[in-house]
Protein backbone atom coordinates (compact mmCIF):
# COMPACT_ATOMS: atom_id res chain seq x y z
CA UNK A 1 0.00 0.00 0.00
CA UNK A 2 1.14 3.77 -0.43
CA UNK A 3 2.31 5.82 1.83
CA UNK A 4 0.26 8.82 3.00
CA UNK A 5 2.45 12.28 3.32
CA UNK A 6 1.58 15.53 4.79
CA UNK A 7 2.70 18.80 3.76
CA UNK A 8 2.38 21.56 6.00
CA UNK A 9 2.72 24.49 4.49
CA UNK A 10 4.04 27.42 6.81
CA UNK A 11 6.12 30.01 4.32
CA UNK A 12 3.71 33.05 4.42
CA UNK A 13 4.42 36.27 5.87
CA UNK A 14 1.01 36.67 8.10
CA UNK A 15 0.52 40.12 7.06
CA UNK A 16 -3.28 40.27 7.94
CA UNK A 17 -1.81 39.68 11.65
CA UNK A 18 0.11 42.67 11.84
CA UNK A 19 2.55 40.90 14.16
CA UNK A 20 6.22 41.50 13.69
CA UNK A 21 7.05 37.47 14.45
CA UNK A 22 5.16 35.29 11.27
CA UNK A 23 1.76 34.14 12.82
CA UNK A 24 2.97 30.88 12.68
CA UNK A 25 5.74 31.33 15.26
CA UNK A 26 3.00 32.62 17.89
CA UNK A 27 2.37 31.12 20.74
CA UNK A 28 -0.53 29.90 22.39
CA UNK A 29 -0.57 28.56 25.54
CA UNK A 30 3.06 27.93 25.31
CA UNK A 31 3.71 26.42 22.07
CA UNK A 32 4.06 27.94 18.87
CA UNK A 33 0.80 27.24 16.29
CA UNK A 34 2.68 25.28 13.68
CA UNK A 35 4.12 22.61 16.76
CA UNK A 36 -0.04 22.66 17.34
CA UNK A 37 -0.59 21.72 14.18
CA UNK A 38 2.18 19.43 13.42
CA UNK A 39 1.52 17.83 16.51
CA UNK A 40 -1.66 16.67 15.21
CA UNK A 41 -0.35 14.97 12.11
CA UNK A 42 2.16 13.38 14.33
CA UNK A 43 -0.29 11.50 16.11
CA UNK A 44 -2.40 9.99 13.39
CA UNK A 45 -0.98 6.41 12.99
CA UNK A 46 -2.33 6.83 9.06
CA UNK A 47 0.43 9.41 8.26
CA UNK A 48 3.62 8.09 7.27
CA UNK A 49 6.04 11.82 6.50
CA UNK A 50 5.28 15.23 7.17
CA UNK A 51 7.50 17.97 4.95
CA UNK A 52 7.02 21.33 5.96
CA UNK A 53 7.48 24.55 3.88
CA UNK A 54 9.14 27.11 5.84
CA UNK A 55 9.45 31.03 4.94
CA UNK A 56 13.50 31.23 3.85
CA UNK A 57 15.98 31.01 6.36
CA UNK A 58 13.52 29.99 8.85
CA UNK A 59 14.08 26.26 8.35
CA UNK A 60 16.61 26.40 11.26
CA UNK A 61 13.38 27.31 13.63
CA UNK A 62 11.36 24.81 12.26
CA UNK A 63 13.59 22.31 12.99
CA UNK A 64 13.46 24.20 16.45
CA UNK A 65 9.76 23.47 17.12
CA UNK A 66 10.01 19.83 15.40
CA UNK A 67 12.73 18.80 17.81
CA UNK A 68 11.33 20.31 21.05
CA UNK A 69 8.10 18.63 20.50
CA UNK A 70 9.45 15.16 18.98
CA UNK A 71 7.72 15.34 15.90
CA UNK A 72 9.55 12.61 14.65
CA UNK A 73 7.72 12.09 11.34
CA UNK A 74 9.09 14.85 9.93
CA UNK A 75 11.24 13.88 7.44
CA UNK A 76 12.02 17.34 5.48
CA UNK A 77 11.82 21.11 5.91
CA UNK A 78 12.15 22.93 2.27
CA UNK A 79 11.81 26.45 1.51
CA UNK A 80 8.55 28.18 0.53
CA UNK A 81 7.98 30.41 -2.71
CA UNK A 82 6.11 33.84 -3.37
CA UNK A 83 2.44 32.60 -3.34
CA UNK A 84 1.38 29.33 -1.31
CA UNK A 85 0.88 27.63 -4.67
CA UNK A 86 4.47 28.05 -5.12
CA UNK A 87 5.24 26.86 -2.04
CA UNK A 88 2.86 23.80 -1.85
CA UNK A 89 4.59 22.61 -4.99
CA UNK A 90 7.91 22.74 -2.75
CA UNK A 91 6.51 20.51 -0.35
CA UNK A 92 5.17 17.81 -2.78
CA UNK A 93 8.20 17.72 -4.39
CA UNK A 94 10.28 16.51 -1.63
CA UNK A 95 7.82 13.67 -0.62
CA UNK A 96 9.89 10.84 -0.20
CA UNK A 97 9.28 7.88 -2.87
CA UNK A 98 6.19 5.17 -1.97
CA UNK A 99 4.02 8.07 -0.85
CA UNK A 100 1.10 8.14 -3.51
CA UNK A 101 -1.40 10.61 -0.91
CA UNK A 102 -0.96 13.29 -0.02
CA UNK A 103 -2.49 15.87 3.02
CA UNK A 104 -2.21 19.38 2.20
CA UNK A 105 -2.64 21.42 5.31
CA UNK A 106 -2.28 24.67 6.31
CA UNK A 107 0.32 25.70 9.16
CA UNK A 108 -2.25 28.27 10.89
CA UNK A 109 -5.17 25.53 10.94
CA UNK A 110 -4.23 24.07 14.36
CA UNK A 111 -7.82 22.48 14.78
CA UNK A 112 -8.57 20.06 12.27
CA UNK A 113 -10.14 17.36 14.10
CA UNK A 114 -8.67 13.72 13.78
CA UNK A 115 -11.81 11.89 12.54
CA UNK A 116 -12.55 14.41 9.75
CA UNK A 117 -8.65 14.83 8.35
CA UNK A 118 -9.31 10.86 7.90
CA UNK A 119 -12.75 11.28 6.91
CA UNK A 120 -11.34 13.73 3.78
CA UNK A 121 -8.50 11.33 3.39
CA UNK A 122 -11.12 8.43 3.00
CA UNK A 123 -12.88 10.08 0.94
CA UNK A 124 -9.98 10.84 -1.56
CA UNK A 125 -9.21 7.36 -1.49
CA UNK A 126 -12.73 6.91 -3.04
CA UNK A 127 -13.14 9.95 -5.44
CA UNK A 128 -9.91 11.14 -6.38
CA UNK A 129 -9.79 14.08 -4.60
CA UNK A 130 -11.34 15.51 -1.59
CA UNK A 131 -11.69 19.01 0.73
CA UNK A 132 -12.92 20.42 4.50
CA UNK A 133 -15.08 22.57 4.20
CA UNK A 134 -18.43 23.73 6.07
CA UNK A 135 -21.41 25.45 4.76
CA UNK A 136 -21.71 29.15 5.08
CA UNK A 137 -23.83 30.73 7.38
CA UNK A 138 -23.95 33.86 6.29
CA UNK A 139 -25.71 35.67 2.87
CA UNK A 140 -23.01 35.96 0.35
CA UNK A 141 -23.48 38.94 -2.09
CA UNK A 142 -20.96 39.68 -5.28
CA UNK A 143 -20.24 43.29 -4.88
CA UNK A 144 -18.43 45.30 -7.85
CA UNK A 145 -16.08 47.75 -7.96
CA UNK A 146 -18.42 50.51 -7.31
CA UNK A 147 -19.95 49.15 -4.24
CA UNK A 148 -22.82 47.90 -5.16
CA UNK A 149 -24.70 44.15 -5.04
CA UNK A 150 -24.46 42.46 -8.62
CA UNK A 151 -25.82 38.96 -7.46
CA UNK A 152 -26.99 36.51 -4.54
CA UNK A 153 -25.68 32.96 -4.68
CA UNK A 154 -27.72 30.67 -3.20
CA UNK A 155 -26.56 29.91 -0.06
CA UNK A 156 -27.38 26.25 -0.18
CA UNK A 157 -24.42 26.00 -2.22
CA UNK A 158 -21.81 27.93 -0.85
CA UNK A 159 -19.41 26.46 1.49
CA UNK A 160 -16.34 27.77 3.05
CA UNK A 161 -13.27 25.46 2.23
CA UNK A 162 -10.72 25.03 4.64
CA UNK A 163 -7.73 22.49 4.63
CA UNK A 164 -6.44 19.61 4.60
CA UNK A 165 -7.32 18.58 1.06
CA UNK A 166 -6.22 15.28 -0.23
CA UNK A 167 -5.34 14.11 -3.49
CA UNK A 168 -3.40 11.20 -4.83
CA UNK A 169 0.06 12.57 -5.02
CA UNK A 170 0.63 12.20 -9.07
CA UNK A 171 -2.47 13.86 -10.25
CA UNK A 172 -1.47 17.24 -7.93
CA UNK A 173 1.88 17.42 -8.84
CA UNK A 174 0.55 17.28 -12.47
CA UNK A 175 -2.39 20.17 -11.69
CA UNK A 176 0.50 22.02 -10.09
CA UNK A 177 2.89 21.63 -13.08
CA UNK A 178 -0.42 22.53 -15.48
CA UNK A 179 -0.92 25.58 -13.72
CA UNK A 180 2.65 26.68 -13.70
CA UNK A 181 2.62 26.50 -17.58
CA UNK A 182 -0.68 28.36 -18.23
CA UNK A 183 0.92 30.89 -15.22
CA UNK A 184 -2.29 30.27 -13.22
CA UNK A 185 -2.09 30.86 -9.54
CA UNK A 186 -5.03 29.94 -7.27
CA UNK A 187 -5.75 30.29 -3.48
CA UNK A 188 -6.20 26.50 -2.58
CA UNK A 189 -4.96 22.75 -4.56
CA UNK A 190 -8.29 22.11 -5.76
CA UNK A 191 -8.69 25.08 -7.31
CA UNK A 192 -5.74 23.50 -9.35
CA UNK A 193 -7.05 20.33 -9.79
CA UNK A 194 -10.28 21.42 -11.21
CA UNK A 195 -9.32 23.34 -13.53
CA UNK A 196 -7.62 19.81 -15.03
CA UNK A 197 -11.28 18.68 -14.87
CA UNK A 198 -10.92 16.52 -12.00
CA UNK A 199 -13.98 16.05 -8.90
CA UNK A 200 -12.89 17.50 -6.29
CA UNK A 201 -15.67 15.94 -3.46
CA UNK A 202 -16.22 18.63 -0.13
CA UNK A 203 -16.34 16.50 3.37
CA UNK A 204 -18.14 18.33 6.22
CA UNK A 205 -15.72 19.39 8.67
CA UNK A 206 -16.01 21.62 11.79
CA UNK A 207 -16.24 25.61 12.23
CA UNK A 208 -13.92 24.89 15.05
CA UNK A 209 -11.32 24.33 12.36
CA UNK A 210 -10.65 28.10 11.80
CA UNK A 211 -7.21 29.61 9.65
CA UNK A 212 -5.79 31.48 11.92
CA UNK A 213 -5.81 35.33 9.82
CA UNK A 214 -6.04 38.16 11.54
CA UNK A 215 -5.96 39.51 15.50
CA UNK A 216 -9.17 38.71 16.61
CA UNK A 217 -8.31 35.31 15.34
CA UNK A 218 -6.12 34.61 18.40
CA UNK A 219 -8.22 35.03 21.31
CA UNK A 220 -10.80 33.02 19.72
CA UNK A 221 -7.55 30.31 18.96
CA UNK A 222 -7.02 30.41 22.94
CA UNK A 223 -10.35 29.86 23.80
CA UNK A 224 -10.69 26.67 21.14
CA UNK A 225 -7.49 25.15 22.66
CA UNK A 226 -9.29 25.13 26.06
CA UNK A 227 -12.29 23.82 24.36
CA UNK A 228 -10.58 21.02 22.93
CA UNK A 229 -8.53 20.33 25.71
CA UNK A 230 -11.77 19.85 28.20
CA UNK A 231 -13.38 17.76 25.79
CA UNK A 232 -10.36 15.12 25.27
CA UNK A 233 -9.66 15.50 29.53
CA UNK A 234 -13.38 13.96 30.18
N1 LIG B 1 3.89 32.16 0.05
C1 LIG B 1 3.17 31.52 0.98
C2 LIG B 1 1.96 32.06 1.49
C3 LIG B 1 1.25 31.37 2.46
N2 LIG B 1 1.73 30.18 2.91
C4 LIG B 1 1.03 29.46 3.96
O1 LIG B 1 -0.32 29.22 3.57
C5 LIG B 1 -1.17 29.18 4.70
C6 LIG B 1 -2.45 29.98 4.50
O2 LIG B 1 -2.13 31.28 4.09
P1 LIG B 1 -2.52 32.64 4.80
O3 LIG B 1 -3.37 32.48 5.96
O4 LIG B 1 -2.95 33.58 3.75
O5 LIG B 1 -1.10 33.04 5.37
P2 LIG B 1 -0.17 34.26 5.02
O6 LIG B 1 0.13 34.34 3.57
O7 LIG B 1 0.97 34.10 5.96
O8 LIG B 1 -1.10 35.48 5.50
P3 LIG B 1 -1.30 36.91 4.83
O9 LIG B 1 -2.02 36.67 3.53
O10 LIG B 1 -2.11 37.64 5.84
O11 LIG B 1 0.08 37.49 4.63
C7 LIG B 1 -0.34 29.66 5.90
O12 LIG B 1 -0.04 28.54 6.72
C8 LIG B 1 0.89 30.25 5.27
O13 LIG B 1 2.07 30.13 6.06
C9 LIG B 1 2.93 29.65 2.41
O14 LIG B 1 3.34 28.58 2.84
N3 LIG B 1 3.60 30.33 1.44
C1 LIG C 1 -6.36 27.03 1.34
C2 LIG C 1 -7.29 27.88 2.14
O1 LIG C 1 -6.96 27.84 3.51
C3 LIG C 1 -8.70 27.35 2.00
O2 LIG C 1 -9.57 28.16 2.71
C4 LIG C 1 -7.29 29.32 1.68
O3 LIG C 1 -7.76 29.39 0.38
C5 LIG C 1 -5.95 30.00 1.81
O4 LIG C 1 -6.10 31.32 1.36
P1 LIG C 1 -5.16 32.49 1.77
O5 LIG C 1 -5.46 33.62 0.84
O6 LIG C 1 -3.78 31.97 1.62
O7 LIG C 1 -5.54 32.86 3.16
Amino acid sequence: MGKLGVVVVAAGRGTRMRTAESKQYLMIEGKTILAHTLETFQHLPEVDEIVVVSGQGDEERCWDDVRRHDITKVSRVVSGGKERQHSVYNGLLALSEGVEDVLVHDAVRPFAEPEHILACWRKACEAGAAVLAVPVKDTIKVVGEDGTIQSTPNRRSLWAIQTPQAFRLSALIRAHREAEAAEFVGTDDAMLVERIGMQVSVVEGSYDNIKITTPEDLPLAEWLLHKRRGVRST
